[in-house]
């Protein structure tokens, strides 16, 4: 590893948007094709190569494959403490998972032992002392319209209550072709009121300026993605102002959006809009498996791509803190965390 890739891995990290099937590793999806032999998977069909790109179509394609191979507790459990080693590997010291819970009549996995195991999993690496702050967003598929979308609220709620602060939020995700956010709006508006944060994908595609409009009156406490909100790409002042005003941070995935084909290239990502502007953004991976990335790659990426320096790069990553979903006793000692470490990076 070069210097400049050793430094990437070492700084100190806040992942906020990672959607647990899509951040399957490699040797997690061997191990899990062995597992099932007869599906006849293999490695290609579940993650998108340097170089490739895919429509979004394809893309959510490469999540059904996945979701056969990960139908059992036995599995969520392997995929979620494998995730969570691997984060923390990359530096990552406070991580926010998200995974939409699911029912397997086959398996007899429910949405509620679905989102035990996960709770699992973040319990099992904290008692073997993995450094790393873990906490879980119940995501929503928008997919499935507005009972799913109050059953799944009603589970979080529940969790966020047992869970000792482990369950912290919700977000919404799903392919954003289909339903609409105004179907989804009672029950995010029910998980905010009891206290849940709320993470919106929000304008991943073009033309959803009424919906992008309508999901930020909650508002939302963060926004995923967000690429075509401002106007020259087809959104609009008036969103960008919203977001302003209520400085909601953003969470911005390159090469996801690279990838997926909502962004042109790295060069014209949305990141450079937001950065500008100085607003709140947050680089996150989103499916660090599917894409074949991680966090460091990430913020590398945006370094060379926009010229920033190791201390603004150090900036970036600390003003994340700001921005995460657990109590302020956690930030304050993500904060000391970052102090601690800053002379061994910038020796
Ligand atoms: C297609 C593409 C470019 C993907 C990146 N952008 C995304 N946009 C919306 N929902 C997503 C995206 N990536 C992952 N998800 C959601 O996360 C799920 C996979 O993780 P999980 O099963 O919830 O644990 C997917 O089925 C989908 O509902
Ligand atoms: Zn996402």
């Amino acid at each position: 590893m070069d210097n400049d890739a050793v430094f990437y891995r070492e700084l100190p990290k806040v992942e906020l948007h990672a959607h647990l099937n899509g951040s399957v590793s490699a040797q997690t999806i061997e191990k899990l094709i062995s597992r099932k032999p007869h599906l006849n998977i293999e490695h290609s069909m579940t993650a998108i190569g340097k170089g490739q790109r895919r429509t979004l179509d394809e893309c959510f394609e490469v999540f059904r494959v996945i979701h056969k191979l990960v139908d059992t507790e036995e599995d969520i459990l392997m995929v979620a403490t494998d995730v969570i080693k691997e984060f923390a590997a990359d530096g990552v010291k406070y991580l926010e998972l998200r995974s939409t819970p699911r029912e397997e009549r086959d398996t007899g996995l429910t949405k509620r032992s679905y989102i035990e195991t996960v709770i699992k999993a973040i319990q099992k690496c904290k008692e073997e002392g993995v450094d790393i702050d873990v906490r879980f967003l119940v995501a929503i598929d928008r997919r499935n319209g507005t009972e799913v979308a109050l059953e799944t609220v009603n589970l979080a709620e529940e969790f966020m209550l047992s869970s000792d602060g482990l369950v912290v939020g919700i977000d919404l995700s799903g392919d954003p072709t289909v339903g609409h956010g105004k179907d989804l709006l009672p029950a995010l508006q029910k998980a905010k009121n009891s206290g849940l944060k709320l993470s919106l994908h929000l304008s991943e595609i073009p033309s959803q300026l009424d919906e992008s409009d309508l999901l930020l009156s909650l508002p939302p406490d963060r926004i995923g993605h967000g690429t075509f909100l401002h106007p020259e790409v087809g959104g609009s002042q008036s969103l960008v102002d919203k977001v302003v005003q209520k400085k909601i941070p953003i969470e911005l995935c390159l090469t996801s959006n690279v990838k997926g084909n909502t962004v042109p290239c790295y060069a014209k990502h949305h990141f450079k809009y937001w950065y500008e502007l100085g607003h709140p953004t947050v680089l996150c991976t989103d499916d660090k498996g599917v894409f074949c990335t991680d966090l460091s790659q990430e913020y590398q990426l945006a370094a060379s791509t926009f010229g920033l320096s190791h201390e603004a790069v150090w900036k970036l990553s600390q003003q994340a803190i700001d921005c995460i979903f657990g109590p302020e006793t956690v930030k304050q000692q993500l904060k000391e965390k970052w102090n601690d470490l800053h002379p061994q990076l910038f020796k």
